[in-house]
């Protein structure tokens, strides 16, 4: 437990489904939430980590030992609130600054009534996901003066053990929008802010099965005038809205239960829509073309990760938020292997060898993370205005 933290803040309790039990400092709100624990090796961008909905029912643990050093703002946001399920850090420092800054952590944690632990040895916790895998876990807040008693210690744990299991687990359409929206905002520069997309010459159908805003961004900066749909509608009603192309976005949960989704893509991309795939949607396009998905041992979440494009050897530094991944022994003919991880020669990208579709399961949008690979929506803007002029 670190000293600096100690009497400033209320005590927590960490648990995890095998009983592994941690004691630490509260820094979010009082009360207990539970989720599948997994650790991201990214050293800043905790806000967007936070407001990502891929991590729906994900406690994230940061392995980078100082996390709220800079605040938090109003523009970093991957969504309008915070989806992960629980925060687990190191250390807290007491000050935060940057011009940026609306609020602290701590203080954007209450607000948004997400549980957080601090004081965590997370170099411990982190080896101990990675040798038995990720797994349930429970963060219990505790009201200011409490002590952690062992009998919330044992309910914790249980609480932890009773959790459900991400495999099999469809989340896309429950965090999907319920009715569609235009998107035209573009991406942030410093002393502009956002921009907004006013000449649009695409028009981009966006599956939102959990979609990041800087996806949308950096898509409609490259000129599409974006229309996101919810995660259940059909390839039919999306070829109503006569798209130049059509983008399945990323998000929380297995992708094999998202039948409903697997079908469209099908669909649209033996239509010959000109089609690009992120993470969840990456796995949801090669389910369609009949490949197989497998849940990995602790998944890949961080922002230094190398990929290497196969067609020309140029290896790039990605962003990845992933726990299921793409079995490179199912794919079928249809599909080529474009990219793969330099980490584990795990499946990286894909294509299909004779239909304008691609996709890729790391995040070339970063937030956070660098943006070697944002070449991708590059390649999804040329593969528009080719089928445009064809
Ligand atoms: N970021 C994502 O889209 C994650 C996809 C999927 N939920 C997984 O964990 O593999």
């Amino acid at each position: 437990m670190l000293l600096s933290l100690k009497g400033k803040f209320p005590s927590a309790i960490l648990a995890l489904a095998d009983g592994t039990v941690f004691l630490g400092q509260s820094i979010g709100a009082t009360g207990s939430t539970v989720g599948e624990v997994v650790f991201n090796t990214a050293m800043s961008g905790y806000q967007e980590i936070l407001t990502d909905p891929s991590y729906c029912q994900q406690i994230v643990t940061l392995t980078y030992p100082h996390i709220g050093n800079y605040g938090v703002n109003d523009e970093d946001i991957e969504a309008d609130k915070v989806y992960a399920a629980g925060l687990i850090i190191r250390d807290l420092p007491l000050v935060a600054s940057n011009f940026r800054k609306t609020l602290t952590l701590n203080q954007y944690l209450v607000r948004e009534n997400t549980v957080a632990i601090a004081g965590i040895d997370t170099r411990q916790l982190t080896r101990h996901l990675r040798s038995k895998g990720a797994q349930n876990g429970c963060i219990v807040g505790l009201p200011v003066g409490e002590e952690a008693t062992q009998a919330q210690i044992t309910r914790a744990v249980a609480q932890a053990k009773g959790a459900p299991n991400m495999a099999g687990l469809d989340l896309a359409k429950v965090v999907s929008v319920k009715q569609p929206y235009e998107w035209t905002q573009t991406e942030w520069k410093l002393g502009q802010g956002y921009g907004m997309q006013i000449a649009p010459r695409h028009h981009v159908v966006a599956f939102d099965f959990g979609v990041k805003k800087n996806i949308l961004r950096m898509i409609a900066e490259r000129g599409a005038q974006i229309t996101v749909v919810p995660a259940e509608t059909s390839a039919a009603d999306v070829l109503k809205l006569a798209p130049d192309g059509v983008f399945l976005a990323n998000g929380p949960g297995d992708p094999e239960p998202c039948d409903y989704a697997v079908r469209a893509a099908r669909e649209l991309i033996e239509a010959g829509v000109p089609t690009f795939g992120i993470c969840l949607g990456h796995q949801i396009m090669a389910l369609a073309m009949g490949a197989k998905t497998y849940k990995m041992k602790f998944g890949h979440h961080g922002a230094n990760h190398p990929v290497k494009d196969l067609d020309n050897g140029r290896v790039s530094i990605t962003s990845q938020n992933h726990g299921f991944a793409v079995d490179a022994e199912s794919l079928p003919a249809t599909l080529r292997p474009t990219h793969i991880s330099l980490f584990d020669n795990t499946l990286q990208g894909l294509a299909h060898v004779s239909k304008p579709a691609f996709c890729f399961q790391g995040h070339p949008e970063a937030s956070p993370g660098p943006h070697d690979i944002s070449y991708l929506f590059d390649r999804f803007a040329a593969l528009m205005d080719k089928q445009k002029n064809a």
